[in-house]
């Protein structure tokens, strides 16, 4: 058995040669396993679109291309919405609590995932769309007056959205608590659950008895559990207490301690969880909002060609809104191109196989894109054009991949992501707000003149590819812009009050004015 244990069951998909005993551990990536799995697989043709490999007695599939998606993760979503185990996820978060790392699709995942998608549907998204607006102002102010932390501005941007949203709490500064905290624990959460962090436990679980004196890795994931809990605790503290004073502002999570009982979510910890996944999952928005800062510097034609498009259809009297952003193929082609380009994250997140289902005569055990050539046309090129040649951004003439969907970057099935409006819209009125009012140019050599381009291969690897902060400089297109700016955000901050009352309580900045 153990010597069979690194062979492919006789009909898997095929792969690269094992070895026994280990498979194919000696040549899995430690980094970026998206470049070698695009280089096994539907790029080189080496071994097709969907293919396999060995990890001792593990079988990990990789899907290359939108059919074997939709064959696989959409149409037997029934037989692959578990998570694979993970022990450390297990350790930080256990009994399944968190909606996004919870292994089973089983009825507390069902019950978190019916009220975030409920949350986080596009229907109520209307009662936002207010809050959200007003907060891409203070980011183009924020980016008006202090554009070296252009980076941080985004973090702020989008963790003071969603504590709005979920804990009705926003955040007006980057080092306001709510945000400076988000920032200190949830890198930490993300690193420790990325391979190679910590020894991998998940193959050798024998580890997990190892004693803690010996096994330091235990002591730091103890850490980064009690700080999870501290964090998101607080959190719902402040949601229980205002409550209690009969002072509710109507967030989300009012109404969810309200009706815990009717709801199934009557576990505290349940609870703090299910705030926490939505923060966590709003963290993409970020990335993706970081990498179009990039684009933009890096691509000068197609941020002018993005500003005679807001030119013409806004005007310079005022800042774009919501109601213009359909009226923006070019800034929707260009958005789509950022996140095709690079996109946050290029792995999508892992499904486990709980039945074995046989696709296209390969067999998926239980247990175990987006720059194809056949498809792009030079995919390493960015080219927003090539989303208004075609809404997929394909070749022309090309038959095109039937699996091919518009939300591809979100995943599929069950578990797909229930984030994708406040995302899209996020990515929609941030971008149009900051290219109307800013040039976002590469940082310059201020002695030799010499542009400094920001590396567009540097980005995080893990579960989300984010690119690492880097200097740009970020220019008012006219100074009649940042004053349009500034009275709008004097208008907008209305929408702020229902949110503030308790930043004056903590002794922090109670007024968000820059
Ligand atoms: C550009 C931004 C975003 C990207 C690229 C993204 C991508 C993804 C992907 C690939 C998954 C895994 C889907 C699968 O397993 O097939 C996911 C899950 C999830 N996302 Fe997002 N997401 C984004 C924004 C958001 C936002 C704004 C929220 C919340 C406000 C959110 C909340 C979640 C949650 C809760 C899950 C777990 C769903 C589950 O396991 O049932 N995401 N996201």
């Amino acid at each position: 058995w153990v010597w069979r244990s690194g062979s492919r069951t006789r009909g898997s998909p095929p792969g690269p040669p094992t070895v026994p005993v280990i498979g194919n551990l000696h040549i899995f990536p430690k980094r970026h396993l998206q470049i070698k799995f695009s280089e096994w697989g539907s790029s080189s043709k080496q071994y097709g679109d969907i293919f396999s490999l060995k990890i001792f007695d593990q079988t990990v599939i990789v899907l290359n291309s939108p059919y074997s998606v939709r064959e696989v993760i959409d149409k037997r979503s029934l037989s692959c919405s578990n998570r694979p185990k993970s022990i450390i996820s297990d350790m930080i978060i256990p009994r399944g609590m968190n909606l996004g790392s919870g292994r089973f699709a089983n009825e507390t995942w069902k019950s978190l995932r019916k009220t975030t998608a409920q949350l986080l549907s596009p229907e109520n998204f209307n009662k936002f769309i207010g809050c959200q607006h007003s907060e891409a102002i203070q980011l183009a102010l924020d980016l008006a007056h202090d554009p070296e932390a252009w980076y941080f501005h985004i973090h702020r941007f989008t963790t003071s959205f969603a504590t709005t949203i979920v804990y009705g709490r926003r955040s007006p500064r980057v080092n306001s608590p709510d945000v400076a905290e988000f920032l200190h624990v949830h890198p930490q959460f993300l690193c420790a659950l990325d391979i190679g962090t910590f020894p991998p436990v998940d193959i050798f679980p024998v580890l997990r008895f190892v004693p803690e004196r010996w096994a330091p890795w235990k002591r730091a994931v103890k850490d980064i559990r009690m700080l999870h809990n501290a964090f998101y605790g607080r959190l719902l503290r402040a949601v229980e207490d205002r409550l209690k004073q009969g002072k509710g502002n109507g967030a989300f999570m009012e109404e969810i301690i309200t009706d815990a009982v009717n709801l199934g979510l009557n576990d505290r910890e349940v609870l703090m969880n299910l705030g926490a996944v939505v923060i966590q999952g709003s963290d993409t928005t970020s990335a993706a909002l970081q990498n179009i800062m990039l684009c933009l510097a890096t691509n000068p034609d197609c941020q002018t060609k993005l500003q005679e498009e807001l030119d013409q259809v806004v005007g310079g009297e005022r800042v774009p809104n919501a109601d213009d952003l359909q009226h923006l193929p070019y800034l929707k082609a260009f958005i789509e191109e950022c996140n095709r380009f690079r996109p946050v994250g290029p792995l999508g997140l892992p499904h486990e196989m709980s039945d074995d289902e046989v696709v296209d005569g390969l067999l998926f055990e239980k247990d175990g894109m987006f720059h194809d050539e056949r498809y792009f046309d030079q995919p390493e090129k960015f080219d927003p054009d090539r989303f208004l040649r075609n809404k997929f951004g394909v070749k022309e003439g090309v038959q095109d991949d039937p699996g091919r969907r518009s939300n591809l970057l979100f995943g599929g099935g069950r578990r797909v992501c229930p984030g994708i409006t406040f995302a899209r819209s996020s990515m929609e009125i941030c971008t149009a707000i900051t290219a109307w009012a800013f040039q976002i140019l590469p940082a310059m050599n201020t002695t030799t003149g010499e542009l400094i381009l920001p590396n567009l291969d540097d980005y995080t690897h893990g579960i989300t590819a984010t690119p690492k902060p880097c200097k740009l400089r970020i220019i008012p297109r006219s100074p009649q812009y940042i004053d349009i700016i500034q009275r709008s955000f004097s208008e907008a901050t209305a929408n702020f009050v229902p949110y503030e009352a308790e930043l004056d309580q903590e002794g922090i900045n109670s007024k968000c004015q820059i």
